[in-house]
């Protein structure tokens, strides 16, 4: 067991950052290389997991930003691996909304919808002016401030959740607003959203792209550069290469590694750096935030709660804000009822404080509690819950947590020191995209970066530094008109990498 070649990549996590990683290397020739994997499935963060009879997706679920500018790649795969899936209708939300004394008219909350709307302009547009001045990053909630108004009723709170905390999985207080205003997914790839109801599961897409280059014998992959059940425990390595070993006792040797595993593990001690890894990649790495987002999948006899086309979304405003707040009907429109035929499902999402506390308690009473909301929205008379999944991210540990959310305090050049080499090691993954952050064509241009990059120095000996000292003097830097500078130049490199990156994928397909 174990692997000597010279030229070498140790690839770990087949997540889809590190498929494509591989895909990379073998596209170039690179064929030397293997993909350790802890858990028994490639796929990663995207997830489907069996419930009623079907399957649903625990972890990623959208194809996010279609229809605009450019094209996202994971739109494209989708479309050539015929995903089902279905455009989201966000605009409803106000008409679908419940306290706990029941359903909510809508034309009683005019005033608060146009409120959140207003105030979502005005802190895009302050990100905005903010960014090409140069001036120092604010949190969300310190827009809300400058706007003149922060939400304070369950009614508010629930309006505020939808806009920022239903995609960031943080709260306004932590969430940076000139990194996430606008947010660059949505500007770059436009602003629909495609919810993946598939039989075979988004992660389909993965094993798609990993049989375009490694063996398969009756749609199963058996190459055997794919290690399943391979927990990598330590990482040794130096300007020579990489020693890597795993939990079962074995040991692989490269010439580098590519480490795609979560921000999430990352920050946790499942993997042992050796030395240590330098100061600014590790500050860099704990400062980020890895949020949590929780869906629970819920099955009932009957369906008790209002169907037709513009109620896949019925939120729950309480005095807890968060609380049970997001549910998303399974059932509501007639092609998903399709995809679950007489299933009956609803899911609610929670997160960040809501799911670590959530995740803690056992399943009764989690269904304890929702029965209580349930009541509230629709009456004492609903049948009680079938079926229950309730996936727990943050405590599984080969993830430790949903997606990385870009939170207050972190510039530009601490970002790439997430991102950047150290020594033989290389760095993929969701977290590692600095435009695209927490999204699956994030960690999926990543993977093709990391492996170009290999590409690079392996054939043409140029190979990726990362210079601490302009890093370091970026850090402390006060001065405006350079902070806004520097800023520029590196969000015109990084766009013109990940234009490279796209253009070179469109003509590959
Ligand atoms: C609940 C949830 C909802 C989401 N919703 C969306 C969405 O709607 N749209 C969207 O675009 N994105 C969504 N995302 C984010 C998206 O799923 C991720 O950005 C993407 O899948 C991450 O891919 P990755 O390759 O970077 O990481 P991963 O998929 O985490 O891959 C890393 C791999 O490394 C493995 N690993 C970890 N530690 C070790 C170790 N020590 N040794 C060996 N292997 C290891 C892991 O098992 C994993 O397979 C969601 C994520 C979650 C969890």
């Amino acid at each position: 067991d174990g692997h000597t070649k010279t030229d070498s990549v140790l690839i770990v996590g087949a997540g889809i950052s590190g498929i494509m990683a591989a895909k990379t290397l073998s596209q170039n020739g690179i064929n030397d290389f293997v993909i350790l994997e802890a858990t028994e499935r490639i796929g990663g963060r995207m997830r489907e997991e069996a419930f009623a009879g079907g399957i649903v997706e625990i972890g990623a679920n959208w194809v996010e930003g279609v229809h605009g500018s450019k094209v996202n790649p994971i739109w494209t795969l989708a479309n050539k691996y015929n995903l089902t899936s279905f455009y989201t209708d966000f605009s409803n939300q106000s008409s679908n909304i419940y306290t706990k004394n029941g359903y909510v008219d809508p034309s009683t909350v005019t005033n608060e919808t146009k409120m959140a709307e207003a105030e979502k302009e005005y802190v895009t547009n302050l990100a905005i002016s903010k960014s090409k001045n140069g001036e120092q990053d604010i949190s969300i909630l310190t827009g809300q401030r400058l706007f003149g108004s922060v939400p304070q009723t369950p009614i508010e709170m629930c309006l505020e959740y939808q806009n920022y905390d239903f995609e960031f999985a943080e709260p306004p207080r932590v969430t940076s607003l000139e990194n996430t205003h606008p947010n660059p997914t949505f500007r770059d790839f436009g602003d629909d959203e495609y919810f993946v109801a598939d039989p075979r599961g988004y992660s389909h897409i993965v094993h798609q792209l990993a049989g375009d280059f490694l063996q398969t014998r009756n749609g199963k992959i058996t190459d055997p550069r794919l290690l399943l059940n391979k927990v990598v425990r330590k990482i040794k390595y130096s300007k020579d290469g990489v020693k890597l070993l795993t939990e079962d006792g074995s040991t692989y040797f490269g010439k580098f590694a590519i480490v795609t595993a979560s921000l999430g593990v990352l920050q946790s001690s499942l993997i042992k750096f050796q030395p240590v890894l330098p100061d600014w990649k590790v500050e860099a790495l704990f400062q980020f935030d890895m949020a949590i987002y929780t869906k629970i999948f819920l099955r009932f006899p009957y369906t008790f709660w209002p169907i037709y086309p513009g109620a896949q979304f019925l939120i729950y405003c309480d005095e807890r804000r968060g609380y049970y707040s997001t549910w998303q009907s399974l059932v509501s429109f007639q092609h998903l009822a399709k995809e679950f035929p007489g299933k009956n499902m609803i899911f609610v999402t929670v997160t960040d404080e809501e799911s670590r506390r959530i995740e803690q308690l056992p399943d009764k009473e989690i269904k304890a509690e929702i029965m209580s909301v349930l009541r509230k929205m629709f009456g004492p008379n609903i049948p009680e819950i079938e079926e229950m999944l309730v996936p727990r991210w943050g405590s599984m540990k080969y993830f430790k947590g949903s997606y990385s959310n870009w939170p207050i305090g972190v510039s530009d050049s601490e970002f790439e020191a997430i991102q950047a080499p150290v020594e033989t090691l290389y760095f993929a993954g969701e977290h590692t995209s600095q435009k695209y952050s927490g999204y699956v064509h994030g960690a999926y241009l990543t993977g093709i970066e990391a492996g170009k990059d290999l590409v690079a120095c392996i054939k043409h000996k140029k190979c990726r530094k990362f210079s601490q000292e302009k890093h370091k003097d970026l850090k402390n830097s006060t001065c405006k008109e350079e902070i806004a500078k520097e800023r520029e130049a590196t969000r015109q490199a990084w766009t013109k990498k990940m234009d490279a990156v796209l253009a070179s994928h469109k003509n590959g397909m």
